[in-house]
C-alpha cells in the first residue's frame, strides 16, 4: 500500500490533493466542544501544504438524511481548522456542486479548502455501488483527474462510502499518517494480548456494536457492558427497562449471547434513571432490574462503578469504546469518569476508540498520558479488533 511519503517522493509542487479526514467533532451547537479529532487531522495536511500541494479536505459530521442541513455543516469545523493551521480553510458551501468547483479552482499552492459535509449528498452513504460511485466520479471532476487522494479519516474506514472506498478506486490513492499509525498500535490488540484483557464497551451506536461483541466474544476474557447498549442486555434478561434506549429487534440475539457466554459479560447492577433527556432531569440510582416506568437509564451506577473498576484495574490489557452513560450532562458523567479513571490508574496496555470516548477522556478532565493510546475511531478499531476487512484501508491494498 502506497503511503503519504511514497506521494511527497513523487512531489505534490501545485496538485491538488484530496484528503479524506474523519472530522466528525462533538458540538454544542455551533461550538466544538473537543477538537482532538481535527488535530489528528493536521500533521498529514500539513505535510502536504509545506510541501506546495493543494489540499482538498472532504469529511462528514454526524448523520444527516442525505440532504444539507445547516445543524450538520462544517463550517465550525472549517474555522478550527484554519486557526490550528494558521491559515485560512475556504468552505465551499456544496460537496461537487458550482461552489465546490469554485472553491477548489480558487485554490492557491500550499493552501487548504474543505467540501462542504459529504452526508449532504446521499449517494456518499448509499448501499448502492453504481450511485457511490457517481459521487466519486464528481468528487473526481471536482479536483481533476491528475490529483491524488490522501486516505486519512481512520474513524470512518469501516465504511464502505463514496469518500472512504470508491474515490480510492479512481484517483493513485495513499493510506495517510494518521491511519497507518492506528492500524499499527491496534494490531498489537491481535496478536497475542496480555492477559487478562478485558473491553469495556458503551455508547449510543447500539445496533452497530451488538454485532461485534458477538466476534469478539471468544477473543477477550470480560466484556464489560455500560452505555446505552446496557438496556437490550437487560431486556434480554427480561427485566423492564422503561423509556432506556432499546434495541427491540436485537433482544432475541442478545439472549443468545447471554446464554453462550453469560460468563464472560458483566452487566450494570445498578443504574441512573432520569425522568427526561435532560441534564436538570430528576434522577435517582436504581438496581437494574428495577428500573421505573417512564424513567431512562442515563449512566451506570456507583454500586457498577466500582465493580466495574476491579475488573478493569486487575486487567492486563484493555480496549474501551463508548461512554458508559451520557457523559455530556455533568448528572450523568460519574460512570464515565470513574472507568475513566479506574483504566487509567491501571498498568494495563490501555487502548480508547472513538470520537466520544477520546472526548470523555480529555473533557473530563483526565491525563491522556496515562492511556497508552488514543484512537481516533470507535466503530473503525472495534470491527479491526475483529479481524473485520476495514474497506477503506483493503481498497487502499488493492484488494478489492
Ligand atoms: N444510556 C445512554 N443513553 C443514551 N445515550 C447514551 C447512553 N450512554 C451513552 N450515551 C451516549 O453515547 C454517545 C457516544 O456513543 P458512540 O458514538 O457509540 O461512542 P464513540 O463515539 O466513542 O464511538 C455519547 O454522546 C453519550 O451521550
Ligand atoms: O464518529 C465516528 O465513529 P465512532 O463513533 O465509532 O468513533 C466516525 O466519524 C464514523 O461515523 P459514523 O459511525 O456515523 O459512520
Amino acid at each position: 500500500m502506497k503511503n503519504l511519503d511514497d506521494l511527497l517522493g513523487e512531489g505534490v509542487q501545485g496538485r491538488n490533493v484530496l484528503v479524506r479526514a474523519d472530522l466528525n467533532v462533538p458540538l454544542d451547537g455551533e461550538t466544538i466542544t473537543d477538537d482532538g479529532r481535527v488535530r489528528a487531522a493536521l500533521p498529514t495536511v500539513e505535510k502536504l501544504t509545506s510541501a506546495g500541494a493543494r489540499v482538498v479536505l472532504a469529511a462528514h459530521l454526524g448523520r444527516p438524511e442525505g440532504a444539507p442541513d445547516t445543524r450538520y455543516s462544517l463550517a465550525p469545523v472549517a474555522r478550527r481548522f484554519g486557526e490550528l493551521l494558521g491559515s485560512e480553510v475556504a468552505l465551499a458551501d456544496d460537496v461537487v456542486g458550482e461552489s465546490a468547483h469554485e472553491v477548489v479552482g480558487g485554490l492557491a499552492d500550499g493552501r487548504v479548502a474543505m467540501l462542504q459535509n459529504v452526508r449532504f449528498d446521499p449517494r456518499e452513504t448509499s448501499k448502492d455501488d453504481a450511485e457511490r460511485g457517481e459521487l466519486a466520479d464528481a468528487l473526481v471532476e471536482v479536483v481533476g483527474d491528475s490529483a491524488a487522494f490522501v486516505s486519512d479519516g481512520f474513524g470512518v474506514v469501516h465504511r464502505k462510502q463514496a469518500s472512504v472506498y470508491d474515490l480510492a478506486t479512481k484517483l493513485p490513492c495513499y493510506a495517510g499518517g494518521l491511519v497507518l499509525d492506528e492500524v499499527e498500535v491496534l494490531r498489537t490488540l491481535t496478536g497475542d494480548p496480555r492477559r487478562p484483557y478485558v473491553v469495556l464497551l458503551g455508547g449510543s451506536k447500539v445496533s452497530d456494536k451488538l454485532e461485534v461483541i458477538n466476534a469478539l466474544l471468544p477473543k477477550v476474557d470480560r466484556l464489560v457492558i455500560g452505555g446505552g447498549m446496557a438496556y437490550t442486555f437487560l431486556a434480554a434478561l427480561g427485566h423492564s427497562v422503561g423509556d432506556s434506549l432499546l434495541q427491540q429487534d436485537q433482544i432475541a440475539a442478545t439472549k443468545q449471547l447471554l446464554d453462550e457466554h453469560g460468563d464472560k459479560l458483566v452487566l450494570p447492577v445498578d443504574v441512573v434513571v432520569a425522568d427526561r433527556f435532560a441534564d436538570d432531569a430528576n434522577t435517582q440510582v436504581v438496581p437494574s432490574d428495577a428500573i421505573p416506568e417512564g424513567w431512562q437509564g442515563l449512566d451506570i451506577g456507583p454500586r457498577t462503578v466500582e465493580r466495574y473498576a476491579e475488573i478493569l484495574g486487575s486487567a492486563s490489557t484493555v480496549f474501551w469504546n463508548g461512554p458508559t452513560g451520557v457523559f455530556e450532562f455533568a448528572n450523568f458523567a460519574e460512570g464515565t469518569r470513574g472507568v475513566a479513571r479506574a483504566i487509567a490508574d491501571s498498568e494495563a496496555f490501555s487502548v480508547v476508540g472513538g470520537g466520544d470516548s477520546a472526548a470523555a477522556v480529555r473533557t473530563l478532565g483526565l491525563d491522556e498520558q496515562r492511556f497508552s493510546h488514543i484512537s481516533t475511531g470507535g466503530g473503525a478499531s472495534l470491527e479491526f479488533l475483529e479481524g473485520k476487512n476495514l474497506p477503506g484501508v483493503a481498497v487502499l491494498e488493492g484488494e478489492v
